[in-house]
């Protein structure tokens, strides 16, 4: 009895391994920052079949990237106090089970890309998972303090992957959104790595806070949410956007900025986790007012 009992126990946690395995929060921000590129691809509505492959696809691919992040690092990750419950590091789930977790994920991801939607779109959602779990994961994140800055770029390429799935070309106003994303990435990360500082000394990992100190990092967060505020202009000054975004992005950089400069010159021991928390507001807010923007321009004209 205890035994039948048991069994559908066992199912729904072995469920939630592999969810927490796709990272499902950042994946729904990046699938949220795909959308807007499918979106202001066109004047009107993406055609919707079109938007659910690519929806779909852009999804897989960035879940299975995730799961190999998780297999590649499970031994730094079962050591870090942040992180030693994952699937994978605490073994609840094998790596081979994670292996073949990932590579179904990885290929129904290309396939239903590359058939239902165009071969540029695949090929550079491709290209995304190996920048991620291959360029940043195996080798960047070991190597260097710049690891984030330079594997930030898988992270900020959804907006393209949308832009492309809609009409199989790189257009330069997809381009200021990737710009936009990568110039977020460091004061987002950073934030989190200052917090988390001592983690990241104990497994040898080179963030910024451990190999140049926590002020240096804090002065570097800071000048990037200077940039990010300059990088968030430029969609309104090629006339890519109107003034609900360029009301709505100055508001939000303020806030950025603020933060930033909090962290830097009044800390409390909880300021480097609002930095971080606030940072995920802030794109999910910004990109919402992209399309906010860009259905409320289309209206007035
Ligand atoms: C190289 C680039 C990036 C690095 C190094 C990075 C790093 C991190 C880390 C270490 C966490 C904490 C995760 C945890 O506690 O489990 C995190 C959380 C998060 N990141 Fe990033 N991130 C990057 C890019 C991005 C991008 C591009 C997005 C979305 C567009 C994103 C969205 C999020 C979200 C939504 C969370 C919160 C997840 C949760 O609460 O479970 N990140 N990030
Ligand atoms: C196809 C495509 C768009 C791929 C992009 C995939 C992706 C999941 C990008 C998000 C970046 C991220 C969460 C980095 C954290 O890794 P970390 O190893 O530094 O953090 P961790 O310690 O929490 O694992």
């Amino acid at each position: 009895m205890l035994k039948v009992l048991a069994l559908p126990q066992h199912y729904s946690q072995q469920w939630r391994d592999y969810y927490q395995l796709t990272k499902p929060k950042v994946v729904a921000l990046l699938v949220l920052t795909a959308w807007v590129g499918m979106m202001l691809a066109q004047p009107g509505l993406p055609q919707f079949g079109l938007m659910i492959a690519a929806t779909l696809g852009i999804g897989l691919l960035s879940a299975a990237a995730a799961a190999m992040n998780h297999i590649v690092d499970q031994r730094i990750d079962a050591q870090m106090a942040r992180t030693y419950n994952r699937p994978v590091a605490r073994g609840r789930l094998s790596t081979q089970q994670a292996v073949k977790f990932s590579l179904l994920l990885a290929g129904t991801g290309f396939l239903l890309l590359f058939i239902a939607v165009n071969p540029l779109t695949a090929w550079l959602t491709l290209a995304s998972l190996f920048g991620y779990a291959v360029v940043y994961t195996m080798f960047l994140k070991r190597a260097t303090p710049q690891n984030i800055v330079i594997g930030g770029l898988a992270g900020a390429m959804p907006p393209l992957l949308g832009w492309t799935a809609m009409t199989a070309e790189v257009h330069a106003h997809a381009l200021l959104l990737v710009m936009i994303i990568f110039t977020w990435t460091p004061p987002h990360f950073w934030a989190l790595a200052i917090h988390r500082r001592d983690d990241y000394a104990k497994v040898n990992m080179p963030m910024l806070p451990v190999t140049h100190g926590i002020e240096f990092t804090k002065s570097a967060i800071f000048l990037y949410t200077l940039v990010l505020f300059l990088v968030c202009l430029l969609p309104y000054l090629v006339g890519m956007t109107g003034a609900v975004y360029l009301v709505g992005s100055t508001v939000l950089n303020l806030g950025f900025i603020w933060y930033a400069w909090q962290l830097k010159f009044n800390a409390k021991p909880e300021t480097a986790m609002a930095t971080f928390k606030f940072s995920i507001w802030h794109l999910m807010v910004l990109f919402l007012l992209l399309l906010l923007d860009h259905y409320w321009l289309i209206s007035a004209l």
